[in-house]
């Protein structure tokens, strides 16, 4: 395991958001460890987007299609790339007996365009047809409707559930690209036969022999899909040296085309995740891994009130209600119908706020849910990060037009940004990343999108709404760090709870395709209440997911004791800090070094933590931070140890704790240990002055003091906190150390012997409870494999 531990601390690389994925081809010895996880039952991303063969030949061949099927199975999500989801029928003409002879997929879930006419309007003008008798049902979210007339629409848009532009709706899109093939006159056998030519799977010259332009319009649509459809169509064109009936059907259909862009763009980067701690090559498909979190309107703080131990734990946190949840597709639709401009999205560190805006951008993009929205750009507030920085550095400013357009290059033809009907949003991920001061209270007024400012003021400007007033909003980002925006600009706040039982076997299910694994692991981690209890963050569901996992693949006898937790508990502590160094100091994520101000972090963590365990407390406040030291934003905000409760009333105290109650009786006794084996000063020794200068420095004295504790604690408190310090001087755990907070030349630890008889002896004559638990605390100490 440690061995994994020096791979977690010490390497990966975090890819950027707005980064195009690039398929690593060659394999490390790294990749080839992880391969042997990860490799062997899942099914890796393919390389294509790495591969040799050029744009435009990936793009005529491979064109994304983007399908709009919402009832697809979940896990796995079985789709065809020819299955387009839309379906004319058109019984009456000679065109639509092929349609309805293809014996292509017809998925009933996917929008539907009936053309049933009579037969006596045949004669009839074939665009008014069209216009008439084109209905389209999709069942996510409800159909589109027409609007009827042009000043509703606009308030319309902004009402839930949404409706499409008509612009974006199939009748019109079917419409243009008719007119623009008509315009080939004579040529449109031409593209004709360079659509099956450069299709072939899909299209045949056989098939189309006989067709008009309503007919190829008609299977186009069908076969590649709305969007896809229409780029295929344009792409024809250009191919043809046609440019202006190209552009034509360009301009008509501008907003379609800069959504399939962006569509497409969105899924190359997101269809994949990098989870847990980024490794390079190690990334998944999303859509293998995700298991919908349960996400709350009335979230408590989200710190799970369970302790493995201890019956009535201080300070217990209160559970959202059942009641109370929502689907992370449905953050911005109200039941009474009004529209929600700016969302909030919060919860303990590593709870999935960057996986839930992922999975709403392929959901979005992949035509699942929300297709009322015209255009979701994601900002994620680490490359805003990176902008403040640079313009901070160059002391420029940038309008929201510059930023727009340099984030998201699709933007750059939008003449119609702003407008009442251009429904769009922003997700900006993260806020806890972000250094800026956000000044609420003193920023100008801009509503000007041309006008170039200080990044920070720019922010508050679109946060407030002056800039772009009818863009959505989603922002997201660790409970203390959110606090930065003022409640009057959030319409709505949402807690994501994490996982209940059900959804933490469902991930550890999911993730191993090797049923019999993801079963034994399942079943390891349930040995352990503590470590299970943990696993409503799916941040440390997949690190049960990794660790188990090696451990059953590298010994037989593994997973035959239950899971200990010190070990657990250091990989959990030594990744957070790794990522408070990455994310919030700027380091290299490769090329990660813990300095002294770690270790002095560390340390004045867990005397804050060990007062709170001597109080029996488990919130702590600003004075106590004041106290030790400590400021919010490097304790709450960035350590990923710790998190904010809300408060009930703006004016409220803030109240803060950790993670987990198990966290704090970890950290406590990570401190105990450290400044034993540090300084070999025992802080549990109250005694003073001489008496205290003459004790032996033996650290069966610390053990001493620590079991007496334990075994006098009214309330069981120091039930975790005696195993943790015990599993600290296991070797293996030591050695997890060395390098970050242990000198790498430190001598070993003597006297563990004396600490065993010690503990050993102290089973006798107690309680069965307490003796089980120092039973515990003897194998927390066993040099065992975990
Ligand atoms: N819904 C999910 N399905 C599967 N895995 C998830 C899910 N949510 C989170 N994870 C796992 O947890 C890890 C952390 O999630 P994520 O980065 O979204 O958390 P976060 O809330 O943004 O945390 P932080 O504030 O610490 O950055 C992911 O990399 C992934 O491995």
């Amino acid at each position: 395991m440690h061995q994994f531990l020096g791979r977690l601390v010490k390497v990966g690389s975090a890819r950027s958001v707005v980064e195009d994925v690039s398929w690593p081809v060659g394999s490390t010895e790294m990749d080839s460890e992880v391969e042997g996880i990860l490799g062997q039952n899942q099914e890796r991303p393919p390389s294509s987007y790495g591969s040799m063969r050029s744009d435009e030949e990936e793009e005529e061949e491979e064109d994304i299609i983007i399908t709009r099927a919402p009832n697809l199975p979940d896990k796995p999500e079985q789709r065809s790339v020819h299955s387009t989801g839309i379906q004319l029928q058109r019984g009456a003409y000679t065109e639509t007996v092929f349609t309805e002879n293809t014996g292509l997929p017809h998925p009933t879930d996917g929008a539907f365009i009936a053309l049933s006419r009579p037969k006596e309007e045949e004669e009839e003008d074939e665009e008014e047809e069209l216009d008439e008798n084109v209905r389209i049902n999709s069942p996510v979210p409800p159909p589109p409707i027409e609007p009827e007339d042009e000043s509703n629409e606009a308030m319309d848009d902004q009402q839930q559930p949404g409706r499409l532009h008509s612009v974006l709706d199939l009748p019109f899109i079917f419409k243009a690209m008719q007119n623009a093939l008509t315009g080939l006159g004579q040529e449109f056998y031409l593209f004709k036969s360079y659509l099956c030519g450069r299709h072939k799977s899909i299209f045949n010259m056989a098939d189309l022999a006989e067709s008009d332009t309503l007919d190829v319009v008609d299977k186009m649509l069908e076969r590649f899909g709305k969007l896809n459809g229409l780029h295929v169509a344009i792409r024809l064109l250009e191919s043809m040296k046609k440019p202006q009936l190209a552009e034509e059907l360009k301009t008509k259909c501008k907003r379609a085309v800069i959504q399939y862009e962006l569509k497409c763009c969105l899924i190359r980067r997101h269809n994949c995740i990098y989870e847990g701690v980024p490794r390079p090559g190690q990334q998944l498909y999303l859509k293998y891994v995700y298991v919908q979190p349960q996400i709350s309107t009335q979230g408590n703080g989200g710190v799970c009130p369970r302790h493995s131990i201890r019956h009535s734990p201080p300070d217990p946190p209160v559970e959202a209600p059942r009641d109370s949840m929502v689907h992370g597709n449905d953050i911005f639709r109200s039941a009474d119908g009004n529209p929600i401009r700016r969302v909030l999205t919060t919860g303990v560190p590593g709870i999935g706020n960057s996986v839930a805006v992922q999975k709403f951008l392929l959901d979005w993009a992949e035509e699942r849910a929300n297709l009322d929205l015209q255009f979701v750009f994601p900002f994620p507030f680490r490359e805003l990060q990176s902008l403040r920085e640079r313009t901070v550095k160059e002391n420029t400013a940038i309008s929201m037009l510059e930023m727009l357009h340099s984030y998201h290059s699709e933007t750059r033809t939008m003449d119609f940004l702003g407008e009442a009907d251009c429904k769009m949003l922003f997700i900006m991920d993260g806020i806890d990343i972000y250094k800026g001061n956000l000044d609420f209270k003193n920023t100008p007024v801009v509503s000007d999108v041309k006008t170039p400012l200080p990044l920070d003021s720019l922010l508050v400007n679109l946060i407030r709404g002056s800039l772009l007033p009818n863009t959505l909003l989603w922002l997201t980002g660790r409970r203390a760090a959110t606090t930065l925006i003022p409640p009057e600009y959030i319409d709505r706040v949402y807690e994501i709870q994490g996982y209940s039982d059900e959804q933490k076997d469902e991930y550890l299910t999911i993730r191993h395709s090797d049923k019999s694994m993801a079963e034994k692991i399942i079943q390891h981690t349930k040995k352990s209440p503590t470590i299970y209890d943990l696993c409503h963050i799916p941040f440390c569901c997949w690190m049960v997911a990794v660790m188990y996992e090696r451990g059953f693949r590298g010994d037989d006898d593994y997973g035959k004791e239950p899971p200990k937790i010190t070990s657990f508990f250091i990989h959990y502590m030594i990744i957070q800090n790794n990522r408070k160094l990455e994310k919030y100091h700027g380091q290299n994520a490769n090329t990660l070094k813990w300095t002294d101000m770690d270790e002095k972090f560390m340390r004045t963590l867990g005397s804050l933590a060990l007062k709170l365990l001597e109080k029996n407390c488990a919130n702590f406040y600003e004075d106590d931070l004041r106290e030790f030291d400590l400021s919010v934003r490097e304790v709450v905000s960035w350590s990923g140890l710790c998190t904010e409760l809300p408060q009930s009333n703006p004016e409220d105290r803030r109240v803060f704790c950790f993670t987990h109650l198990s966290i704090l009786e970890f950290i406590a006794a990570h401190y105990v240990w450290l400044t034993f084996r540090l300084d070999g000063r025992n802080v549990l020794d109250q005694s003073h002055g001489i008496t205290k200068l003459f004790k032996e420095r033996a650290l069966v004295d610390m053990y001493r003091k620590a079991v007496d504790r334990y075994l006098s604690a009214p309330v069981g408190q120091y039930d975790l906190f005696l195993r943790f310090l015990c599993g600290f001087s296991m070797k293996r755990n030591d050695g997890l150390l060395r390098g970050l907070l242990v000198p790498h030349n430190a001598l070993p630890l003597e006297g563990l012997d004396e600490v065993i008889k010690l503990l050993t002896k102290k089973m006798e004559g107690v309680g069965q409870e307490k003796a089980a638990n120092l039973k515990e605390c003897l194998r927390e100490l066993e040099n065992s494999d975990d």
